[in-house]
């Protein structure tokens, strides 16, 4: 049998086998960084470095078990479970665990998710009396969050004069106090949110030496993946924990750097050098994932970017076929193409719907494609939104869950003491809180001793307050000694949840039960799955955790065989045969958000260079002319990235007699990037469009200068029928319908129409297929 080093080549292999002391592979997409990670770890535990000493940080957790599982068949051995392996939060959580207690936290302390710090926010922000159109709850969130991820604590906030002044300007002078109060009630109610499972780590580690040298001891040898996207504090808990040994190894590729946004810091990468004695740089070259021709134009697009290492990436793969460019007059559209390619793709090859991956820019791009997908039967997997975790059904049953585990836990508290109904009302929920802030008690605490204080809540209410109390207290004596399953089913049932729903009896209550009945599946699965883990019993605390920092990509169970819809943030580190790369537009790709400052324009380009090196044989640019956004059809144009590749790696799908692919801007003559000039910009034929009829394009180009020109309503995408309240109409997809309204005019013409089906739709004439009847 050949050994596994056999499987790299002998770039990949240098730092595979590279001894002792620091090491740091750059290079680009696709060349091999992951699995140099992955095969480092089996080569160190193969040369008898104990399982017990290795520390690897992954982007998501699933790469962490897919990792695992990898190494155990390279090594052969069942040595991999002592490995820490996973996401920085999900690592030092458990960390936190063991030595939260150090800091005044309860071992089982509780993870607030994103959706929890809100509402204790909002919370606060109302408790103090303040204006919560100036002071929005996800704003002031947003900047706690950031805050903390540069570690600076609420102390170290108010000696900031900087920081103070420019919240002050910002008319939000009392941000501290609302960050003050925000990190007391945590505390208080025995819990971290995520940004505190970085903060703290890093507290425990600078304030007990003994603690940090426990785990440097510990972790002689830390990996970590995608080290281009770390923040300060996961930087500086790396950097505490490798100090004693230096054996730390770092794979990354600057050009790949997305999450600025989120705090991430791309010098991390880019100083590692000067961080450590001695760093050894490896970097490869070879790309196995894509063809000649997807290499390329990556190649070709990042080079755009001034601020970067220089790379060279190659593959010895196939040409492969071009890059298909597709432009759509409408979202729809744009969506009903990309379930059809699919369809053709899957069947012409005979591929299995895992092969197919579409990614966007934004989240809400996927409701299009999802509803063509539908459509045409094809299942599919949506990443990212609302996470099966936070629907409000499910919240609700983990709420309980958490208060068996810790009855501090004020936002669990909150949502369920009544959910069900059982006649506490929100006078009373207030009451207990400020009386909970003023005894510097939990709420459930002040209920357990409501007989000794006075508060101005009748015996009525008491009664059922106390009741709530002594089922969460029964909950938590069957805790002792049922597994998490049998507690959680329990639990649905006997808080009335289940009955709640089913007494809806709407398809929603039904279809919430089903995701209840879900929810009580997977903990079935967890509980099962854990039995077979050596340090770990199944109990609900593990399932909690698990929950808690679940991330999207996670959820996958078994049923596999689905096109993977996702954020092109979530692809990372991904691949697929098939990607599509959709709403390729200016405003939406470059983010209207982030074209202020040329180093914001690069980090789209480098999401842009991320998305297309999923890409491992054909990758698909989709754009479309007009766009619902903010509940308003808008103009779209096309990308300038789209301009950014050389035509000859483009095959252009759409008919060359109605479409011109023009550059609307040349980036190379633009120093900087400026908005107001982009949108002034001639057409870059530079003659206006008097000779002859204008063709679309340029009449589209002219319409952004002066916005009032006319455009002949023959040279649009379709005739505007002639309507008037009362048609009858046909349309292709809706059925037979008649027109109730009418508004606007010439190109913005709309109709209401009142379809048989008994929907009422508001079309746009420019591109509804109707056919007038009467
Ligand atoms: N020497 C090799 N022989 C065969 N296949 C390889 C080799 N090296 C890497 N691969 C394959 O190439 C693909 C890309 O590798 P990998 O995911 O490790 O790259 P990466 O540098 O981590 O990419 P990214 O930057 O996107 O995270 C994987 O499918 C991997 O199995
Ligand atoms: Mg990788």
């Amino acid at each position: 049998m050949k050994h596994f080093l056999e499987d790299l080549n002998e770039a990949q292999k240098a730092p595979v086998l590279h001894k002792d002391g620091p090491l740091m592979v750059i290079a680009g997409a696709g060349s091999g960084k992951t699995r140099v990670l992955t095969y480092r770890i089996a080569h160190l535990m193969e040369q008898g470095v104990d399982s017990f000493n290795i520390l690897a940080l992954t982007f998501t957790n699933k790469a962490a078990r897919e990792m695992k599982k990898r190494i155990a068949d390279l090594v052969g051995s069942s040595e991999t479970k002592n490995l820490w392996m996973g996401t920085f939060h999900s690592v030092f959580a458990r960390l936190l665990r063991y030595d939260g207690d150090k800091l005044g936290y309860p071992s089982n302390f509780t993870i607030y998710d994103t959706q929890d710090s809100q509402r204790l926010i909002a919370s606060i922000i109302k408790e103090m009396g303040l204006d919560k159109d100036i002071y929005k709850y996800k704003q002031i969130q947003n900047r706690i969050s950031s805050y903390k991820n540069s570690l600076i604590t609420v102390k170290a906030y108010f000696q900031n004069p900087e920081l103070l002044e420019a919240d002050a300007m910002a008319k939000r002078p009392r941000l501290g106090d609302i960050y003050q109060q925000y990190v007391d009630r945590c505390f208080k109610a025995g819990a971290m949110d995520f940004d505190d499972l970085l903060l703290r780590t890093n507290e425990l580690l600078t304030r007990f030496p003994e603690v940090l040298l426990k785990y440097q001891d510990r972790f002689r040898y830390i990996l970590v993946d995608e080290y281009q996207d770390t923040n300060h504090s996961q930087y500086l808990i790396v950097k505490a924990l490798s100090d004693r040994y230096q054996n730390i190894c770092v794979v990354g590729d600057d050009a790949q750097s997305i999450y600025s946004f989120r705090g991430a810091n791309i010098t991390n990468i880019l100083n590692f050098q000067r961080d450590y004695d001695d760093v050894a740089v490896y970097r490869l070259e070879q790309n196995y994932r894509s063809t000649k021709n997807i290499v390329n134009a990556a190649n070709a697009i990042i080079a755009k970017n001034k601020n970067q290492l220089e790379k060279v990436v190659w593959t010895a793969n196939d040409e492969g076929s071009k890059i298909k460019l597709h432009r759509s007059t409408t979202d729809a559209e744009e969506g009903r193409f990309v379930a059809s390619s699919i369809f053709e793709n899957k069947m012409q090859q005979q591929l299995p719907n895992s092969h197919f991956a579409v990614l966007y820019r934004t989240n809400s791009q996927s409701r299009a494609i999802e509803d063509a997908l539908r459509k045409r039967d094809i299942p599919y997997r949506i990443y990212g939104g609302l996470s099966f975790y936070q629907r409000k059904e499910i919240k609700d049953v983990l709420s309980y869950l958490r208060l068996v585990i810790n009855p501090k836990d004020e936002e669990a508290l909150k949502r369920v003491i009544n959910f069900p109904a059982r006649g506490i009302g929100q006078t009373t929920i207030d009451r207990l809180t400020v009386a909970a802030n003023h005894y510097n008690r939990s709420i459930f605490e002040i209920i357990e001793n409501l007989d000794k204080l006075e508060l101005k809540i009748n015996s009525g209410t008491k009664r059922k307050l106390e009741d709530f109390v002594n089922m969460i207290k029964s909950f938590q004596i069957m805790n002792k000694g049922a597994d998490a399953f049998t507690l959680a089913e329990h639990v649905a049932k006997k808080s009335g949840i289940l009955l709640e729903f089913k007494k809806d009896g709407t398809p929603e209550g039904i279809a919430r039960m089903e995701n209840i009945e879900e929810l009580l599946n997977g903990i079935k699965d967890f509980v099962e799955g854990q039995k077979e883990l050596a340090d770990a019993t199944g109990d609900l605390t593990e399932f909690l955790e698990d929950v808690a920092l679940a991330t999207d990509m996670d959820k996958d169970t078994t049923d596999m065989d689905r096109v993977v819809l996702m954020t092109i943030h979530s692809a990372k580190g991904l691949e697929f045969p098939y990607v599509y790369i959709v709403g390729m537009e200016e405003d939406l790709f470059p983010s209207a958000m982030s074209m202020n400052t040329r180093s914001e324009l690069e980090e789209e380009r480098r999401l842009f260079y991320v998305a297309l090196t999923r890409a491992e044989n054909q990758a698909y640019l989709t754009y479309t002319q007009n766009r619902y956004r903010w509940g308003k059809l808008i103009d779209a144009e096309p990308s300038r990235f789209l301009e950014e590749i050389d035509e000859k790696y483009i095959d252009n799908l759409t008919p060359v007699d109605n479409y011109r692919f023009k550059p609307l801007i040349n980036s190379d003559i633009f120093g900087e990037v400026d908005k107001s000039r982009l949108r002034q910009k001639k057409p870059s034929n530079g003659t206006p469009p008097a000779a002859g009829r204008p063709t679309q394009d340029q009449l589209r180009k002219l319409r952004k200068i002066r916005p009032n020109i006319g455009e002949p309503t023959s040279g649009g995408p379709m005739e505007m029928p002639d309507l008037s309240v009362g048609t009858q109409v046909n349309h292709t997809r809706f059925g037979k319908g008649k027109v109730i309204k009418l508004e606007g005019a010439g190109n913005d013409k709309k109709a209401e129409i009142l379809f048989e089906k008994g929907d009422v739709k508001k079309l746009l004439l420019r591109f509804a297929k109707l056919e007038v009847l009467s």
